[in-house]
């Protein structure tokens, strides 16, 4: 469903790769999370899977379809096959809950009878029935966050991404998400969750890959939060070996050995490229314009 091949993403102005020779791949209908330190590649790779950005180096496939194969006309379409749900929701504020959603049908021409039908039916699901008429300021974080879903997932898309969509809520809220976003998975839909949120994690016992420096570091199919090695460092024991002691010094978590001034860099350096990330939905469906990033696409 979703495959890297010694994927290298090596971004402008940058000497250090943000992914580096990654290989992994992601069956249908799999859950998976993607955890690690801030800056670790998670985001990156949601973005490569989505055609915002390109790779440096290596192929990815996704939906039976090489990306780098793919001409630029036809990434609107596979972005169709993609929902993405992100940490701050990005739902339009003058717009209600229903006409979100309902706008996420309209772009791709969906028939107004099926847009009648579809919409308080997603509604329904993400459970936020009678609210369809809210603004999104009229809604808790988490309703919010459950519109966004519903937005992403009302043409039922064959993946969904979700960039840390836990991150705003508080963990009962938390759960009552990550419940909606499971029952996407039951229903077929293949779910990537970038998250640093440890209890949905350990909960959902899902497959687990941790990225350190754009190198994935481990990969559990029901895996917790944290590895082993994470234990080992909160319990004070150094494991031995030079690749050991690298993984410690990254380690991206409490446990006193985090860079603290790397990870305050690497957000410093996210905070710049924001304006580079996917906007509202009527953006999310517009080409990538690479030449912002100084990339040949
Ligand atoms: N558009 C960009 N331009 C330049 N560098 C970027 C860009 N996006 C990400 N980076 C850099 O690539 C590396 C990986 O970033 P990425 O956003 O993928 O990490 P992340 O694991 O998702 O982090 P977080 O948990 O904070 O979301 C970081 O060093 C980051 O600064």
């Amino acid at each position: 469903m979703i495959r890297f091949e010694h994927v290298t993403k090596t971004y402008q102005r940058k000497s250090v790769p943000a992914l580096a020779d990654l290989s992994l791949e992601f069956e249908r209908g799999e859950f998976a999370f993607l955890v690690g330190a801030s800056g670790s590649g998670k985001s990156t790779m949601l973005r490569l899977i989505l055609k915002e950005t390109n790779p440096t180096s290596g192929s990815i496939f996704v939906a039976g379809k090489d990306l780098s194969r793919l001409s630029s006309w036809k990434v609107p379409r596979l972005r169709r096959e993609i929902g993405m749900v992100f940490q701050d929701f990005r739902l339009l504020p003058t717009k209600t809950a229903f006409e979100n959603v309902e706008f996420a049908l309209q772009v791709i021409g969906t028939p107004r009878s099926a847009v009648k039908k579809l919409v308080p039916e997603v509604l329904d699901m993400v459970g936020l029935e009678g609210k369809g008429q809210r603004l999104p300021h009229e809604l808790s974080g988490g309703e919010q966050q459950r519109v966004a879903i519903a937005r992403a997932y009302v043409n039922r898309p064959t993946i969904l991404l979700a960039d840390e969509p836990t991150g705003n809520l508080d963990p009962e809220t938390a759960k009552g998400i990550m419940d909606i976003l499971a029952d996407i998975n039951e229903r077929g839909t293949t779910v990537l969750m970038a998250t640093h949120d440890e209890k949905a994690v350990n909960r959902l016992s899902k497959r687990v890959v941790e990225l350190v420096d754009g190198h994935v570091v481990r990969d559990e199919m029901r895996g917790h939060y944290r590895g082993a090695a994470d234990e080992s460092v909160i319990s004070g024991a150094v494991p031995d070996g030079d690749a050991a002691g690298e993984r410690q010094a990254s380690a991206p978590f409490p446990g006193g050995s985090a860079r603290a001034s790397d990870v305050a860099y690497e957000r410093f350096d996210e905070s710049a490229s924001e304006g580079e990330r996917m906007g509202d939905l009527d953006r999310a469906f517009e080409e990538t314009d690479e030449r912002e990033e100084g990339e040949i696409a």
